[in-house]
This record gives structure tokens, sequence and C-alpha cells, in this order.
């Protein structure tokens, strides 16, 4: 099934520039003395413009973190290969032009946070004021705060703080809100999208669909070390279908079950008590099926939510780590 679609439109003037984001059939195989290999990314291709505000969305162990650690220069592809602004990662990020925000680590509990902001700001050639990226962090009430007495939520405002130092073009956020409450996402979401708006390229990467639907302007979802879809939210729950057929079946429904996983096009079978619910690309197919073949009554398609969509594309996909291992085949970098 593609469910790649064209991504939302660059703003304008951008066919002129480099891409933010360009990886061509990127793969990434961890290999350590005495354990099999593991194939974390497997034949990316991603090209993000500059000014887009994209999410990299999938379960645990889809390979998002390591392919922004391709991005930021922290690690090596295995194959294919990684441009940022144009350039090869490490050197972008040399240049000032790319900041990331890491999901952990990396603040000294005794500096207070203006301290903070102003030892990092003094390696920096040309960093941006102190009390400037402070107010935009939403920091300024908390300014003289020892960083050990910050929540995990302010701190993450203060790495952001700590991203927008240098002014980059590219700012990278690896579960950004990873550990606050929803109260503190919203906080740190309402500082991010100030910044989106004024034209910064950002790519984050995320579990929480609600984010990726809220501050997104495109998801990729990433699923299996692959892309499995990439487009808008609403490209994507429409591409999925995102449906689901639910029925009430007679007798076991176990035969049903087992036919219904069968078919190709079903990600997801669900039982509880008589009831039967089916997530599938084509849900008129199986409410035909349902209907006319099995006896089923009482049947109900339910439209549309991202979740859904979700489900249906990356359902039952494994991490990229339980897959078989085809690192051999990879592409020379
Ligand atoms: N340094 C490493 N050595 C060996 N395996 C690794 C290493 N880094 C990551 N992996 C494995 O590669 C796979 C992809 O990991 P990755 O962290 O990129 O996924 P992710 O999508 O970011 O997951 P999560 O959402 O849980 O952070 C996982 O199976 C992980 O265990």
């Amino acid at each position: 099934m593609d469910l790649t679609t064209a991504a939302a439109p660059a703003r304008p003037g951008a066919a002129d520039e480099p891409p933010a984001v360009e990886l061509r059939g990127l793969t990434k195989t961890f290999r350590r003395a005495g354990q099999p290999p593991v194939q974390a990314v497997r034949g990316i291709d991603l090209t993000v413009p500059q000014g887009q505000v994209v999410a990299l969305l999938g379960p645990n162990g889809a390979g998002k973190t390591t392919t922004l650690d391709v991005v930021l220069g922290l690690t090596e592809p295995s194959g294919g290969s990684a441009r940022v602004l144009g350039q090869r990662p490490r050197a972008a990020v040399d240049a000032g032009r790319v900041s990331a925000v890491l999901q952990s680590g990396g603040l000294l509990r005794d500096l207070s946070v203006r301290e903070t902001v102003q030892v990092i700001a003094s390696t920096f050639e040309r960093p941006r004021p102190v009390d400037e990226v402070i107010e935009q962090a939403g920091l300024s009430d908390l300014a003289g705060r020892k960083v050990g007495k910050c929540s995990g939520g302010e701190q993450q405002r203060l790495r952001f703080a700590l991203a927008l130092l240098p002014d980059p073009d590219l700012l990278v956020l690896d579960e950004p809100t990873a550990g606050m409450d929803v109260a503190a996402r919203r906080a740190f979401w309402a500082t991010m999208h100030a910044d989106a708006d004024a034209g910064r390229t950002v790519i984050f990467a995320t579990h929480y669909l609600e984010e990726a639907d809220a501050f997104a302007e495109r998801i990729v979802m990433v699923a299996g070390g692959r892309v499995v879809a990439d487009g808008s939210a609403e490209q994507i729950r429409s591409r999925a279908s995102g449906r689901t057929v639910s029925a009430d079946l007679p007798g076991d429904p176990a035969d049903v079950v087992r036919r219904l996983r069968a078919i190709d096009d079903v990600a997801d079978v669900q039982v509880q008590g008589d009831r039967v619910t089916v997530a599938a690309g084509d849900s008129d197919a199986i409410a035909w099926l349902l209907l006319s073949d099995l006896g089923a009554r009482n049947l109900e398609i339910s439209s549309g939510s991202l979740e859904a969509a979700f489900l249906t594309i990356t359902g039952g996909a494994p991490a990229a780590a339980d897959l078989p291992d085809d690192s051999a085949k990879e592409p020379v970098a």
C-alpha cells in the first residue's frame, strides 16, 4: 500500500534554496562484536524544504532518533546520503545552522537558568542576546532559578532556549515533551509555535499523534526503519482511509476473525464479546463481506481519526531491530 503523498507546499521563494534536509536511501546498521547487527534505518528518502514544520511519528524503535542523529551529524549513515541545508550534516551543524533539543542530559544543576544560557552563549561567535532567547522560551520569570530546581518541562524549555542561541535555520527536536504533563506540553508548544511561525524549519520526533496533528504541517510516519506514510494529517487520514468497521457476529467469532486477518488490506481485528471491530483500507469491502457472507448485524463504519490511520498504516509493524537482517543489500554511501 503506497501511502506516501506530496508534502505541503514550501513557503514562497524556497525553490532556489537547498532543502533543509535531503535523505536519499538512508540506511543505518549498528554492529557490535558478538551480537547480531541492528538495522535501525532501512532506506529512508526524505526531502524537507526550508520553512516546513515536520513531525516524524512512529512507535518505539521505528528509527526516528537514528534518523535525526544522522541529520545532526552525530552518527554516519551506513548507506545512502544525507545533506542538510546543502551541506554535509556535520558542516551545517559546525556552521551554527542547525540546533537540537534532545531528550535529556546536558544541563548543570547548580547553575541558574540565566547563567546556563550565558555560558552556552559564550561558546558561539555571534549568539542571539541572552535575554531575548530567555523571553522567547518563556523563561523570564525563572531566569534566577537553579536548574536543579526547575521541573522537567522547564528544563526542556531551557534546552529550547539554548538551541535558539545560534539562531539556527533548522531546529531538530527529539521527543521534546517526553515526560511533561499536559499543561507543560501545551506551554512548550506555544513557545515553539511562535518560533515556527517566524519561518524556521522544525523537525520533531514524537509518539504523540495529537502533537503531530496540532503542530506539524507535514507528518512523516516511520515504522520498521522506513517511511510508511508522508503528508498532511488530512492526507494521511484520507489515504489510510482510517475507517473501522464494527458489527455483531452470530456464534463463535474465532473462524471469522481468522478469515478477516488473512485479508491483506486488514490492519487490525479486535473482538469484544460478540462484536468484532476491523481496521482496513477498504471499509466498504469489509462491510460487504461481513453483511453478505458472515451474517453480521448492527454494522457501523466509523471514519477518520488520525489514530485509526496510524494503526492502519503501522498496524503490527515490528521495530526495525526485529525485522530480518538485509544489511548486505545496503547501497554504498
Ligand atoms: N547505538 C545503538 N546500538 C545498537 N542498536 C541501536 C543503537 N541505537 C539505536 N539502536 C536500535 O535501533 C532501533 C531504532 O532505534 P531508534 O532509537 O532510532 O528508534 P526510535 O524510533 O527513536 O524509538 P523511540 O521512540 O523508542 O526513541 C532500535 O531497535 C534500537 O534499539
